[in-house]
């Protein structure tokens, strides 16, 4: 046997002992195992966990029926919800086929067998399978950053996380600069996690959600009968987060009134309640975030340029989700394989025009807008796929067809040789030199792409 046969694992549920030697023969590039009723299916799902199943529907006891075939089916994709099961129906027997489709098979096809035809959607599914087993990996792989919960496979945000888990050790003071929903929040937290104050609070205040009148009592506290209403002492956020972080959200919208107050703690690291003498010294590593452009506001006058400095000691700029390669697919599958379970719908995946309608769509709402995207779609969608319209997405005008390595370095090479070439005017022995390759290699090269 060899390496393919043991990755390309077939079952046959099969009663009828000439039809399974068919199959059996059709597919003698598989690794192929047989079964001839439920029982001894779902012995060999667990056994050999095979990535196909072709599955006559008409099993005993109730072998001109489909309710043995069609339980069969249920049970195997509760036990193996990834399994592409192919079922084989008789000619009259269409609605049951449908049936099926609707509980999760992959696909059905119609006796007489033809073995090219089966053959086809069996390699196909095999193929399929297989994607979505890489998938799974990748899933793995790229959520093995540090930073919990924090999905993502693009080089821009990988390096993010290195660097948040370079400076949560430090007390430096950090900026967090991104569109809403892009994981600012999820970042603050991590630095917070994984900084030696851990096991102290993280206290957050949200400066836009805090009428301008409550936010200074809200950040800094006050004594009983600072003002009306102030019955008793109570120390503000600040000073809860004392040996901890403390991390102030939309810090853009800070009131100029107050961001002279902050700017005086960030000083001297000592904090007054409202209506008090005692000046409290207090502790605390500050981690802000803002998705506005402070830069911006400081030549509007509406951010002071001394605070801008003394927040962003670090400032990191959280790419927003549509200029993350590969991010959108990857997030899908994340929150997709979240609600199926929650939603008791394990055999559900997503469609080949779905995949590229995410993969093209801008999210202008970001990893919040695509969470709910996907919610609902494991939610609304009828059959075993999610379509781009469960999502609610035009499916994409250039869906992402697989292109070869050799074909992108070739357009890669092209554009670059186009590039240098008007550079330097056309001077082949200069534009050999900045591309590192010999005068003769680039009259090759320059020949193959139909450059003179
Ligand atoms: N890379 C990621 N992987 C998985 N989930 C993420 C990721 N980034 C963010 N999320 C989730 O998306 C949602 C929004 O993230 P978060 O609250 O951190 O965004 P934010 O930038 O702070 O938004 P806002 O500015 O609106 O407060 C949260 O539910 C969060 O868990």
């Amino acid at each position: 046997m060899n390496a393919n046969q043991i990755q390309k694992k077939l079952l046959v549920i099969e009663d009828d002992p000439g039809l399974q030697k068919q199959l059996r023969w059709s597919f003698d590039d598989c690794n192929v195992a047989v079964a001839s009723d439920r029982e001894s299916a779902l012995a060999q799902v667990r056994r050999h966990e095979p990535a196909v199943v072709t599955m006559d529907l008409g099993l005993p006891p109730d072998p001109d029926g489909a309710t043995e075939g069609l339980a069969t089916l249920q049970q195997i994709l509760a036990v193996a919800p990834d399994t592409k099961v192919i079922v084989l129906t008789g000619n009259q027997n269409h609605e049951n086929a449908l049936k099926a489709i609707n509980m999760g098979a992959y696909d059905f096809h119609q006796k007489p067998l033809d073995a090219n035809v089966l053959s086809l959607i069996v390699n196909r599914a095999f193929y399929l399978h297989r994607l979505q087993r890489e998938n799974r990996e990748l899933l793995k792989s790229s959520s093995s950053t540090a930073i919990p919960g924090l999905i993502t496979n693009d080089p821009g945000m990988v390096k993010i996380c290195q660097q948040i888990e370079r400076i949560a050790s430090s007390d430096v003071t950090v900026t967090l600069l991104g569109e809403s929903g892009t994981g600012k929040e999820v970042l603050a937290k991590a630095l917070h996690q994984l900084s030696d104050r851990n096991s102290k609070r993280m206290v957050a205040v949200n400066c836009a959600a805090i009428p301008e009148s409550l936010l200074e009592a809200e950040l800094f506290g006050y004594e009983k009968g600072a003002f009306s209403g102030a019955v008793k002492q109570t120390p503000g956020k600040i000073e809860l987060a004392q040996g901890g972080t403390f991390f102030l959200d939309e810090i853009g919208d800070l009131p100029l009134s107050l961001q002279a107050k902050l700017l005086r703690f960030l000083q001297e690291r000592v904090i007054e309640r409202i209506g008090g003498r005692e000046l409290i010294p207090v502790d605390v590593r500050i981690v802000c975030a803002t998705h506005q452009n402070l830069k911006k506001m400081i030549e509007a006058g509406t951010f002071r340029e001394d605070l801008y400095y003394r927040l962003c000691e670090i400032s990191i700029h959280i790419p927003a989700l549509r200029d993350r390669i590969g991010d959108a697919v990857l997030l899908a599958h994340h929150f997709k394989n979240q609600f199926r379970v929650k939603e008791k719908r394990q055999s559900l995946n997503f469609s080949q025009d779905a995949l590229d309608a995410i993969g093209s769509y801008s999210w202008p709402g970001n990893i919040r807008e695509i969470e709910n995207c996907i919610k609902r779609a494991v939610i609304m969608a009828e059959g075993s796929q999610i379509t781009a319209a469960d999502l609610g997405l035009q499916p994409a005008a250039d869906s992402f067809a697989p292109v070869t390595l050799r074909e992108v370095r070739d357009k890669a090479e092209h554009e670059m040789l186009i590039k240098v070439l008007a550079r330097v005017n056309g001077n082949v022995a200069r534009a050999a030199e900045l591309l590192g390759v010999t005068r003769p290699t680039l009259y090759d090269l320059m020949n193959r792409h139909g450059l003179k």
